[in-house]
């Protein structure tokens, strides 16, 4: 292969460059090592490009011999030093011929520092730094078989103030290809006319990404001394999180966030490129090092603390913005989200007049604030990219007590008065980036209750601090949608739905990643029957729907083994009393050791609010509509005034109790007798007349007798039995029973610890919020049940 058939676009897509910084070239030891990595990663040399800073502390060396040249002080102590460090390393890293000729040069441009620095040519002397990385790896390089030549970047790499003249960079370049492995000095280059240049700070990791445009790499990696980006400095934090895969967009934030990794230059050149970018640690080659992507999800998150920051307030900016003064400054100059008319910069107090000064030549009358502040930056991860923060880190940072805050939905900073003490610091990474593992819900019923379920949902995802509650599924009797859109009204929502099949939601369900539950809203006995198909997809479930828990003992038995078995879960406070803790009471009391005799009492919101309002003024037929409209009844008000409902729910509570009993060994004496009840909810309307004068008599006759109308359940559990029954009673003023309120349930519970004064759980027993708001106290209770440990593994 001849040196004029190598051209730049040969290598387009498939060129790697690496670029090693001063403390992975620190000594013999480490060349010897970065040769390793070479080795093992330049499988097709003439594909591979190294940059090279100069060795371990070479550039502060020649700073010094700067510094004394200015300053008309004798240079020979400082140069003796540095011949002594560069002499020893080439000594110690290559063997004949090779150091020979190595130091052979090295003297030779050793002899010309003195007269260089003097004439305050800095970027020549600092050149050297970098120009004895590239000899002296290359050579290293040939002794271990591998074809490889340095290169001097002043030869190509040409910059006209900041801006790369990328044409003629790329031009100089093609005619300096040749085949093998190219070692090339980083941080600098060469200005308009031909004179040397530094690049400035973390000049060499630009230099890299710089060739990496230019040879339109495949990958750019750099090797540094970390293995990983870190949700915060691991100095400092201990518990910071090493993420594998940065997203472009957070990398770019955070490197305006002066995140010593990488810096807004250094992504720059390779914006909007197919090249990839890739940091891993030169000490630790095993590891695979940190992935920046351009599209991937930002699911990391990242704090970092800024100290001794001022605040810098401009009218007008007059095309500049934050990132060019960072870059003037090459320091972070973060623009905070705007409160009002005015732009607000926050930058560290040392540079600050310097930027006044700064903006002033470009016409932008910028003040400081004289208060210095300590602040706090969180990057925030896709899930929480909001406008408001979640309850947990909002708690958090309260307590914290910030004088300023700003946020948009990417970045929240909080600027605070004195530094953070290390345990509050610690308390606020914890909280922005510990992430909660998510829980897939899937929502069967947007009716009355499905409605206010998902109304309540968003206040519960903000609340709760132990898991991310993902809606993932909903569906009612007709429609079915996966990953719901949150921004859309529920009716659209299912209008972007698909037809329900049961069989596909079944396939996607058992698809959903980590833990997930069915959350039965509706009132189907169909659904309930298909529990062991949820839960052989995974799904813990928490019902409002009372077939499930009143389903035939074998049955009922045998979904419980299924969960059992599968370490499941199931809830179901709202089948009876609504959001009233009463199953919860009787499993507590039974777990403490308490042995429940006798429930009673009233179990039907319905039921109470109707025979609490009914005053025989008007139909009894026209409240059950009111309290249709109300959401207290069941989609077939029939089921209430049946009685149905009620024995339901006795059964629901005498299985709580361990109790074995069907629905039918609960002896019902209806409201509304079987034979008005009709085939249909309209046929019944069509004769309710009859069932209007039925009420209207035997409230007239409990009315004779100063006696109130209650429909009520009762349960005891004696030597002989069960026994059980729902009925209407009368009861006098004095009762308990007569005293409620409209759509009160009284749940009185009779033990051996409770004797002579019973446990009395009373409230509304029916309504959406209050039923809702139960099924959110489950789900709750479910989340406190899941061990969050088993998918902390999320982000690695
Ligand atoms: N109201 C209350 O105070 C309380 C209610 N409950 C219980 O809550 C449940 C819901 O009541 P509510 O919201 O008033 O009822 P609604 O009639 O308002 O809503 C029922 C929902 O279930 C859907 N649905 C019916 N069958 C199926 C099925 N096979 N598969 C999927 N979805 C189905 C319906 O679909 P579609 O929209 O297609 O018709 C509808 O969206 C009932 O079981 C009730 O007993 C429990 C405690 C208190
Ligand atoms: N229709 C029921 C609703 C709650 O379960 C009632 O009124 O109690």
């Amino acid at each position: 292969m001849t040196t004029q058939a190598l051209t730049t676009a040969h290598w387009a897509g498939l060129a790697q460059v690496h670029k090693f910084g001063g403390t992975s070239l620190a000594d013999a030891g480490r060349f010897r090592a970065v040769a390793a990595i070479v080795q093992q990663h330049c499988a097709t040399p003439e594909q591979c490009w190294l940059v090279v800073s100069a060795p371990g502390k070479t550039t502060d060396q020649l700073c010094q011999l700067l510094d004394m040249a200015a300053r008309g002080e004798a240079l020979e102590p400082v140069l003796a030093e540095v011949q002594h460090s560069l002499t020893t390393l080439v000594q110690q890293s290559l063997t004949e011929p090779e150091q020979s000729d190595v130091l052979a040069q090295l003297q030779q441009w050793l002899a010309l520092l003195p007269e260089l620095a003097q004439a305050g040519r800095a970027a020549d002397v600092l050149a050297l730094g970098e120009s004895v990385s590239a000899l002296l790896l290359s050579r290293l390089l040939r002794q271990l078989g591998l074809a490889a030549d340095w290169l001097d970047s002043r030869q190509f790499l040409t910059v006209d103030g900041q801006q790369v003249r990328w044409d003629q960079s790329e031009q100089d370049l093609q005619a300096l290809c040749q085949p093998g492995i190219r070692v090339v000095t980083g941080f600098i280059g060469r200005d308009l006319a031909g004179n040397s240049l530094t690049l400035g700070r973390n000049g060499s990791d630009y230099s890299a990404t710089i060739l990496g445009r230019l040879v339109q790499a495949e990958q750019v990696t750099i090797w540094t001394d970390v293995d990983a980006i870190y949700s915060g400095d691991p100095r400092r934090l201990p518990a910071a999180v090493p993420y594998q895969q940065v997203s472009w967009r957070q990398a770019c934030l955070l490197a305006e966030l002066g995140n010593p990794v990488l810096h807004a230059r250094t992504l720059s050149p390779l914006h909007n490129s197919q090249t990839k970018l890739l940091v891993r640690s030169s000490f630790e080659p095993e590891r695979s090092g940190c992935h920046i992507l351009p599209d991937a999800d930002c699911l990391a998150s990242f704090v970092t603390d800024l100290h001794d920051m001022v605040l810098l307030s401009m009218h007008q900016l007059h095309g500049l913005n934050a990132s060019w003064l960072a870059n003037a400054l090459h320091q972070p100059v973060i623009a905070l989200p705007q409160s009002c008319d005015a732009h607000v910069w926050l930058l560290p107090a040392r540079v600050a007049d310097e930027a006044v000064q700064l903006l002033a030549r470009h016409q932008v009358h910028a003040v400081h604030d004289t208060s210095r502040y300590y602040a706090v930056a969180w990057l925030k991860p896709a899930q929480v990219q909001q406008a408001d923060l979640p309850a947990d880190v909002a708690a958090c940072v309260k307590r914290l007590a910030p004088a300023h805050r700003y946020q948009n939905h990417e970045l929240a900073i909080w600027l605070f008065d004195q530094e953070l003490s290390a345990v509050n610091l610690a308390q606020l990474h914890q909280c922005c980036t510990q992430p909660r593992p998510e829980i897939q819900l899937i929502v069967a019923g947007t009716g009355n209750v499905g409605a206010e379920f998902l109304r309540l949902l968003p206040g519960h995802q903000q609340r709760c601090h132990s898991h991310a509650l993902r809606l993932a599924v909903l569906f009612n009797s007709r429609q079915m949608v996966f990953e719901p859109d949150n921004g859309l009204e529920l009716a659209q929502q299912m209008q972007q739905g698909r037809p329900l099949d049961q069989k596909a939601l079944l396939a996607e369900i058992a698809q959903l990643k980590g833990p997930k539950v069915l959350i039965d809203l509706t009132p189907s006995q169909q659904l309930a029957e298909q529990y062991p198909a949820f839960i052989e997809a995974g799904c813990h479930l928490i019902s409002a729907n009372k077939q499930g828990v009143t389903l035939p003992e074998a049955e009922y038995q045998a979904i419980l083994d299924r969960l059992d078995q599968q370490q499941l879960h199931w809830y179901s406070t709202t089948t009876a009393g609504a959001g009233l803790p009463v199953q919860r009471a009787l499993q507590e009391l039974h777990s403490a050791g308490d042995q429940v005799r006798r429930i009673s009492g009233i179990f039907s919101g319905t039921l109470s609010w109707l025979l609490c309002q009914y005053d025989g003024s008007s139909a009894f037929s026209d409240l059950l509509l009111q309290a249709r409209e109300l959401g207290y009844t069941e989609p077939d008000p029939r089921e209430d005034l049946s009685g149905r409902d009620v024995q339901r729910k006795l059964l629901v509570l005498a299985r709580t109790m361990g109790c074995s009993l069907e629905l039918d060994d609960i002896a019902l004496e209806p409201l509304l007798p079987e034979s008005l009840a009709g085939d249909s909810w309209q046929a019944f309307w069509q004769q309710r007349a009859e069932f209007d004068a039925l009420m209207q008599a035997a409230w007239q006759q409990a009315q004779q007798q100063g006696l109130q109308l209650r429909y009520v359940g009762e349960l005891s559990l004696t030597e002989a039995g069960v026994q059980a029954r729902v009925r209407l009673v009368q009861v006098p003023a004095s009762d308990p029973l007569a005293a409620i309120l409209p759509c009160d349930n009284v749940f009185v519970i009779e033990s051996d610890w409770y004797q002579e004064l019973p446990l009395v759980i009373k409230g509304p027993g029916a309504g959406r919020t209050v039923t809702a708001g139960g099924v959110h106290a489950d789900l709750a209770q479910l989340c406190q049940q899941l061990p969050a440990a088993a998918y902390s593994s999320r982000l690695s």
